[in-house]
């Protein structure tokens, strides 16, 4: 049997000023699954996402990406794994045209001619924007631009992909036509989010975090039904919004 795409036991943390992020977070996602990650502001749901990279070491627990461990000797490895698709494009957009951008990540983890090239076509086809190939990524609007970055996580054909605030600074045409593309891609996804109809629209799952540890886990729609759970999480449905 397959490992699970993600498998987080009994993760802490604190960072060097003292302050503890994470309490022993456990958390397992299996392949194919979509699950949302909710929690108020400083709830440490970045801190999170920052262990399934490497990008902070944890103090105790351990991480695994389709069951390869989050250490140092991997750490190349596990970043090509972790597709994270920051809320800002600027953090990923810095080449002189898209497919450079595009190319980029694969071409670090050692994809060479004609497979590169494929991969870029491949990731651009599936965000629906092949037309933007030749074009210059910062004059794009943030629709695309964010379909960009994705497509640039894509061309490393990750395990799971992170999703931090996808439907950040978008209009209502584009973060719905970016829900559609995200649901077309048939792929394991986490997804950081404030934004509870997206969560319930992409992700049949949702894990809350709140203080540094998981305090919900289960059908989105039911989370989301639960009042006393969102107030006490500080989550809010839109006005008018009904589960
Ligand atoms: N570099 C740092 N040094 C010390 N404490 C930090 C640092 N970064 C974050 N924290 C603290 O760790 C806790 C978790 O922060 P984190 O950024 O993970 O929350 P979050 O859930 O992502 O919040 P948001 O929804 O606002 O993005 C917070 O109390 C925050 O103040």
């Amino acid at each position: 049997m397959n490992p699970p795409s993600l498998e987080v036991e009994g993760l802490a943390f604190a960072y060097p000023d003292g302050h503890q992020a994470l309490f022993g977070v456990d958390l397992r996602i299996e392949r194919g699954e979509r699950v949302a990650l909710l929690g108020p502001n400083g709830a440490g749901k970045t801190t999170l996402v920052l262990h399934l990279n490497g990008v902070h070491r944890a103090g105790a627990g351990t991480v695994r990406v389709g069951g390869l461990e989050v250490a140092k000797p991997y750490l190349q490895e596990i970043r090509r794994r972790v597709g994270v698709v920051f809320q800002d494009p600027d953090d990923q957009l810095f080449m002189p045209t898209v497919a450079d951008d595009v190319a980029f990540g694969p071409a670090n983890f050692g994809v060479v001619e004609p497979e590169l090239s494929l991969r870029v076509k491949t990731a651009l086809d599936a965000v629906g924007v092949p037309d933007l190939a030749d074009r210059s990524p910062m004059h794009l609007s943030g629709g695309q631009r964010r379909r960009v970055a994705l497509a640039t996580v894509l061309a490393c054909d990750p395990e799971i992909l992170v999703l931090d605030e996808p439907s950040s600074n978008l209009d209502p045409v584009a973060r719905r036509e970016l829900a559609e593309v995200l649901l077309g891609l048939g792929r394991t996804m986490l997804m950081v989010t404030h934004d509870l109809p997206y969560a319930l629209q992409l992700c049949p799952r949702s894990v809350v975090i709140d203080e540094g540890v998981v305090v919900a886990d289960g059908p989105t729609r039911e989370l989301l039904a639960d009042p006393d759970l969102l107030a006490r999480h500080r989550l809010e449905l839109p006005f008018g919004f009904s589960v």
